[in-house]
């Protein structure tokens, strides 16, 4: 659950400690960790009768979809203001824009072949062959302006992700209109994008055909893609829905069962509906951070992510260890384990900082962790599993020992959606129970560092140290350098605590400097610990494949022995000349040699058989 400040409670506190005393609290819902659950697998038909019954798909439906269709092939299609800024732009795209006499030309062929007969059409074909040809030599194919938008349709645009590099690029070049800048772009400014080579002619000032084709697209689309020209359904079709793991401020997440591929994952939907509400712009947000970040071992990896009835969904890796919130309702971690948290949490963030990019909402309950690595199994429940089954690759008492170790925890950073650009920071504060000072404040000149304060008192609480304040003098203390020492944990766990959660940002360390702190650098034992398992497991599967290859060996010799004795029992006199000649066959070291005496072999055996 988040704690928001709005501007003007932000300046009040500023001015009155007693202030934050006027926020509202609220109590978060007790994230748990999936209880195991048994599944009747099945096998997937690509016609299931469910689907059939879906309502989206029923007749009647279609034969509305096909009236809507036809209806909407009647009305006039609405006219998007695609644009560009300024008219001295258009004026010079008269002449050498993407509307070149090529794109014309495929413009009006496509026309055309909608109401020419086949013939017609053909030769129309065959005319436009030769004019390919001539284009060929003397132009690149262009891709219609973006600004002419009376036949763009929805599914011809996407959005434009503002955190990936290339967008962050041509943002700097010139800003756009928004804060996000332009939001969507079209399919074939996109295909000229991708396309485009660094040492493109067409490259203009910067003598980069991409960066001008990725500026181009930045400059003209001016409107970001509503979520209602996404709206397909999908939830119910591809997911099997098993439980709810997690409710926040924003969404609701589901534990879900992708029908085909029978992985589990975690789906996030909006609580309420975003599309054209205020909150659509945090949804696209969180989905523009996954999909950046995603990859990385400490933050959640994404899949995907829709809109469906105007809520946002977001497909994401399905945490089987729950939040770090529902972790410490049962103990405070020791020191050991913070150490392991530390790690990994800060390689985490190490990666968001190196995109430039901050999280803003860093607490127990956005940090989840993954137990063990048979986590995206559906494993049946193991004492309904017979020893020795089918599908017993004799690894499973392995993966149980490994199961059963602390060690194996991976930590995540989930709930992207405060993510912000430090080049161009859009804050929108998070949990203010973990937030510094100066973020309330409204400085925003050391981002980073905020990210810090946040784990360093994340840290503090998992510690012990908690439940923390959301306002008053205590709340002030923990930001004024007044850290009260754990007394669990060691001087210098301590004292690194509470330099990440130092009053003066610039004094916090960096990510980077925390990554090769010496107390990190100490979790060897952890390490040497995880290598060790690691070798057992291996060493495991080394016993189990020679168990296996003594088993392959043994039954070749057993065939072996078969084959001697057919050829020694009494065999005619021919069955004894092919068994020499397969046997010659099998001798001869080259294959060339072998092609020549396999066909005197086998003219041997028709003479043979004479
Ligand atoms: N990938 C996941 N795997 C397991 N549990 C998850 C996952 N994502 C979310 N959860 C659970 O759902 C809860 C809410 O998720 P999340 O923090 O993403 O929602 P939110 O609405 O954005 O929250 P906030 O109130 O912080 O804005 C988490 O605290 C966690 O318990
Ligand atoms: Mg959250």
């Amino acid at each position: 659950m988040a704690f928001r400040l709005s501007k003007h409670e932000t300046s009040v506190i500023s001015a009155e400690d007693t202030s934050l005393e006027q926020l509202d609290s609220s109590v978060e819902m007790q994230s748990r960790s999936p209880s195991p659950f048994v599944f009747n697998p099945r096998k997937l038909r690509f016609a299931d009768d469910d689907f059939d019954k879906d309502p989206l798909e029923s007749p009647q439906n279609n034969n509305n979809n096909n009236n809507n269709n036809i209806n909407n092939k009647k009305k006039p299609q609405r006219d998007v203001d695609m644009s560009p800024p300024c008219q001295k732009v258009r004026a010079l795209r008269l002449f050498n824009t993407p509307a070149t006499p090529k794109t014309i030309l495929q413009k009006s062929t496509t026309n055309f072949s909608n109401h020419l007969s086949g013939a017609a059409a053909a030769a129309n074909a065959s005319k436009h062959q030769v004019e390919d040809h001539i284009f060929k030599l003397s132009d690149r194919p262009r891709s219609l302006p973006l600004h002419n938008h009376r036949s763009m349709q929805p599914q011809d645009t996407a959005n434009v992700n503002p955190f990936t590099p290339d967008s962050l690029m041509a943002h700097n070049k010139k800003r756009c209109r928004t804060q996000f800048g332009c939001e969507n772009l079209n399919l074939s400014a996109m295909q000229r994008f991708l396309l485009s080579e660094p040492s493109d002619e067409d490259g203009g000032h910067d003598g980069a055909g991409g960066i001008d084709a990725a500026r181009e697209i930045h400059q003209q689309a001016p409107k970001r893609l509503a979520l209602h020209d996404t709206n397909i359904s999908r939830f119910k079709r591809e997911f099997m829905q098993v439980s709810v793991i997690g409710v926040g401020e924003f969404g609701v997440v589901f534990q879900c069962v992708n029908r085909l591929d029978g992985c589990i994952y975690a789906i996030k939907k909006s609580k309420k509906p975003v599309a054209g509400s205020s909150f659509e712009k945090r949804a696209l947000n969180e989905v523009w951070a996954h999909a950046v970040l995603g990859k990385h071992d400490n933050v959640v990896r994404y899949y995907s992510a829709w809109a469906e009835d105007d809520h946002m969904l977001i497909q994401n890796e399905f945490c089987d260890g729950g939040s770090l919130h529902a972790r410490i309702q049962e103990h405070c971690l020791g020191e050991s384990e913070l150490k392991i948290l530390l790690m990994h949490v800060i390689e985490g963030l190490r990666y968001i900082h190196s995109n430039d990019l901050v999280h803003m909402d860093i607490k127990p309950e956005n940090i989840f962790s993954t137990m063990n690595p048979t986590a995206h199994k559906l494993c049946p429940n193991p004492q309904q599993q017979q020893p020795g089954s089918k599908d017993d690759d004799g690894m499973d008492s392995v993966y149980e020992e490994l199961r059963r170790s602390e060690n194996l925890v991976t930590y995540k950073i989930g709930d992207l959606g405060h993510v912000t650009s430090v080049n161009e920071p859009h804050v929108e504060e998070g949990d203010c129970r973990y937030l510094p000072k100066e973020i309330l404040q409204e400085d925003y000149s050391n981002l980073f560092k905020a990210d810090i304060f946040s784990l360093g008192i994340t840290l503090f609480e998992v510690a012990g140290g908690g439940p923390l304040p959301k306002n008053g003098p205590e709340w002030h203390k923990l930001r004024n350098g007044e850290v009260p020492t754990i007394p669990t944990l060691s001087k210098d766990f301590n004292e690194l605590i509470a330099q990440m959660m130092h009053p003066e940002p610039n004094n916090r360390p960096s990510s980077m400097s925390i990554y090769s702190h010496p107390i990190l650098s100490a979790v060897d034992s952890k390490s040497k610990l995880q290598l060790g398992l690691e070798l057992t497991v291996e060493k495991r599967k080394n016993e189990i494949l020679m168990n296996k290859l003594r088993e392959a060996k043994k039954q070749i010799k057993l065939l072996e022995q078969r084959v001697s004795v057919l050829a020694s029992s009494s065999e005619p006199l021919d069955g004894q000349r092919c068994l020499r000649s397969f046997t010659r066959r099998m001798r001869t070291p080259f294959a060339s040699h072998a092609k020549f005496n396999n066909l005197g072999d086998r003219n041997k055996n028709v003479i043979a058989n004479f």
